[in-house]
């Protein structure tokens, strides 16, 4: 695995950086084998990439877009991770329909939900059960708790190895969110961390030793190469 941590001076340049290795992993992805499938992150952090991306031309046809996680809601509820990168990015481009692969939230059964999200993505990598396909990027937040996706604190998804998406647990409320494992096969991996209040969590995941079900980001460690992009108030944590 390459792991760079770099520290940016601030939000502007995070997203100008991340938006840089983006754009360079997508044309490699491209141009090695033809497409290029990103998983998107929720949260707050990512949206100004997303309004980026949207602004560049690219060959939107070759692109398929995926979520590392979704909150249990309607696509119109607004703690839609689908809803915010649609806003931002997806509604803004000329990317086909069906190269757009939400999380389905709809079945009123969130394990339902998971499975029939994995059999998507078992269809779309043409991979058997129990094998685990490789994203070509995979977007990352964290929260002031070190969770990443919706992989929480001592939740069971964490200790999920046989899936590829199973069913989050935020205080009682379902999400649904990629596993380690497949998180893991990724070609590349790219946090963006902003702000001051991640530090504690940040100073735990970049430790020599501490416990993953406290701290689930650390359970991250790809295959290919994991980046690690924060704002300079983030980064106080990693000095
Ligand atoms: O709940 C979530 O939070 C994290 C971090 O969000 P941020 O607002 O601090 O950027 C995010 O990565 C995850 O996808 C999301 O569902």
């Amino acid at each position: 695995m390459k792991k760079v941590v770099e520290v940016l001076a601030n939000r502007e340049q995070l997203i100008d950086r991340s938006l840089e290795i983006v754009l360079s992993k997508i044309s490699e992805a491209i141009a090695e084998r033809g497409l290029c499938t990103i998983a998107a992150a929720g949260g707050s952090t990512p949206e100004p990439l997303y309004r980026a991306i949207a602004a560049q031309d690219l060959p939107w046809d070759k692109i398929h877009v995926f979520w590392g996680d979704e909150r249990y809601v309607p696509l119109e509820h607004p703690d839609s991770n689908q809803k915010m990168a649609r806003l931002a990015w997806l509604d803004r481009v000329n990317i086909p329909a069906s190269n757009i692969h939400p999380m389905p939230t709809g079945a009123g059964d969130p394990a339902a939900d998971a499975e029939a999200h994995q059999t998507e993505l078992q269809q779309f990598f043409k991979v058997s059960e129990g094998e685990f396909p490789a994203f070509d990027i995979i977007l990352l937040g964290i929260g002031d708790d070190a969770h990443t996706a919706s992989l929480f604190p001592g939740t069971a998804a964490l200790e999920v190895r046989d899936a590829l998406v199973t069913v989050g647990n935020k205080d009682g409320q379902p999400r649904i969110t990629f596993t380690v494992p497949l998180i893991n096969r990724a070609r590349c991996v790219m946090f963006m961390v902003a702000g001051a209040s991640k530090q504690p969590a940040l100073a735990q995941i970049f430790a020599p030793a501490a416990d993953e079900m406290t701290y689930p980001a650390r359970l991250v460690q790809p295959e290919g190469e994991l980046w690690w992009l924060l704002d300079a108030a983030a980064g106080e944590a990693v000095k």
